[in-house]
Parts: C-alpha cells; sequence; structure tokens
C-alpha cells in the first residue's frame, strides 16, 4: 500500500465480532444449532431466501463507524479507491480497508451456522470463500440497481443502517438457474424487502433481484457474497435445478413451474 495504512488510524472500535456484536434473538438461535431454531427466528420472505436479526443496532452502528475512519485515513492520504464492483459507483470493499477478518468472522460466526441448515441445496455447510464490501444508496451515492444474480451460492445482506431512509426495498425475483437466468418473471416472484438496521436478508445468489430507488436518507449495508469451493472450479454440467422457477424435471419444486404453462 503506497499511502496510509488503515491500521494505523484513530479508529480501533471494532477488535472481534463478540457475542455483544450479536441480536440475543440471534444468539439462542445459533446455540440451538437445529434448523428449527433458526426457523423460529427467521422470516421466509421468499423460497430460499431469509429476514434474520443480526447484529445489535448499536454494533451496526460501531462497525459502520470503524468502515469511516478507515477509509478516511486512505482518502487523507490521497489513496483512490475503487468503487466495490462493476454494478456500484459508490461503497468500498472491506479488504481494501483490511477489513477481511470481520468477513472471516461473519462468514465462520453468522452465515455459515444458518446456511448450513437453511441453505442445504446451496452448499450452505460448505461455504468457505467470500466477497465483502459496503454499499451506500442515498441522493449522493448510488440511487437504486439493477435486475442481477450474485456471484455467490449464498448472499448476506446486512443493513447497517445510517441515516433513516425510506425506498430502497430489496426486490427478489425469481430463483433461476444458469440457463435461465433471463426468463419471465412470474407475478408471484416479485417479493419487495424493507431492510432494517441490524437485521440481515440471506438469500441464494441465484435469486434474481434489484434495489429500488432511495427516496429518503441514506442506506448503507454490508455485502458478504459466500462461496464454496466445492462448487466451483473443474468441469460443471450446467444443468436446471429442482429450485429453478422454470424447472419441468420429475421432483419439481413447491415455486418450480412447468416450462410451458
Ligand atoms: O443493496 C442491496 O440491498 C443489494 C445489493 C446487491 O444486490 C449486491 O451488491 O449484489
Ligand atoms: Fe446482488
Amino acid at each position: 500500500m503506497s499511502g496510509g495504512d488503515p491500521n494505523d488510524g484513530p479508529a480501533r472500535s471494532v477488535e472481534r465480532l463478540g457475542d455483544g456484536a450479536f441480536d440475543p434473538r440471534f444468539l439462542a438461535a445459533r446455540a440451538s444449532g437445529t434448523a428449527d431454531g433458526w426457523r423460529a427466528l427467521a422470516e421466509e420472505v421468499a423460497p430460499h431466501a431469509w429476514r434474520v436479526p443480526m447484529l445489535t443496532p448499536e454494533f451496526a452502528t460501531t462497525l459502520l463507524g470503524e468502515i469511516d475512519a478507515r477509509r478516511q485515513v486512505l482518502l487523507d492520504a490521497g489513496e483512490e479507491l475503487d468503487a466495490p464492483n462493476s454494478m456500484h459507483a459508490h461503497g468500498v470493499a472491506l479488504d481494501e480497508l483490511l477489513l477481511e477478518w470481520v468477513l472471516d468472522d461473519l462468514l465462520a460466526n453468522a452465515v455459515r451456522p444458518i446456511a448450513r441448515h437453511l441453505f442445504t441445496e446451496f452448499a450452505g455447510a460448505d461455504l468457505d470463500a467470500h466477497h465483502g464490501y459496503l454499499v451506500e444508496y442515498a441522493k449522493d451515492a448510488d440511487q437504486d440497481l439493477g435486475f442481477h444474480v450474485d456471484d455467490s451460492e449464498v448472499t448476506l445482506n446486512l443493513c447497517l443502517g445510517d441515516a433513516p431512509f425510506d425506498g430502497s426495498e430489496l426486490t427478489l425475483m425469481g430463483l433461476r438457474c444458469e440457463l435461465h437466468r433471463q426468463t419471465v418473471v412470474f407475478g408471484d416472484e416479485t417479493i419487495e424487502v424493507e431492510h432494517r438496521p441490524g437485521t440481515a436478508i440471506l438469500h441464494a445468489g441465484a435469486h434474481r433481484h434489484r434495489v429500488e430507488p432511495i427516496r429518503r436518507g441514506r442506506r448503507r449495508n454490508l455485502i458478504l457474497w459466500c462461496r464454496a469451493s466445492s462448487r466451483r472450479g473443474g468441469a460443471r454440467t450446467i444443468q436446471c435445478e429442482p429450485w429453478c422457477g422454470m424447472y419441468a424435471g420429475p421432483q419439481r419444486a413447491a415455486h418450480g413451474r412447468p416450462r410451458s404453462s
């Protein structure tokens, strides 16, 4: 790194994600270690998409402060920070801020304990890699986000809050396998989910989604694309999966539909 080192900044408020960072209901579900424990806490907003209280709002604010302070160290040193990916003009990748360990911690202690029970079709127990970044929606930041799928098996979309906001809902638009990404969105597949500070939406990366325009305030979320190396690399046959909304095979999922109807 040519200029500043974010580890040298004034902010050292986040040392590790101890139990105090998590919502007590989340800790209780995690202690249960069962699918039923998670299902009692999480709300199934769409097939393979769950909303779950995760962090205390206080810790969410602390984490935002840490991110801001580290980013400021780099900006003060004259460094230019790239947008976290091609979809976002604003926001920042957390590895640039040397906060990779926060993402490791979230994957191991927050995402995998749920995903091993609620995302079995998406290698939930095997999630072992990630790409994580902060997104920012406001009048002077990103306004919305277009229709896409994530390069992940499971995505953690964790609202850290900021100024009270209206709009900027996450709209889920149906699960699709790689063969059927661009197919029709059925009427009952469009599901708008509100973000709440401290609360996470966990969804299969194959869920098509977009973000509605922000109408007021500022929303900042931590996005963690969680991947399983067991599902990547090597020769793969791309085929339709039972969870795909276009699946027409014998074990069609409850939400799947025959291709011709
Ligand atoms: O901001 C959101 O709620 C979604 C962001 C998103 O879909 C992404 O970064 O892949
Ligand atoms: Fe996304």
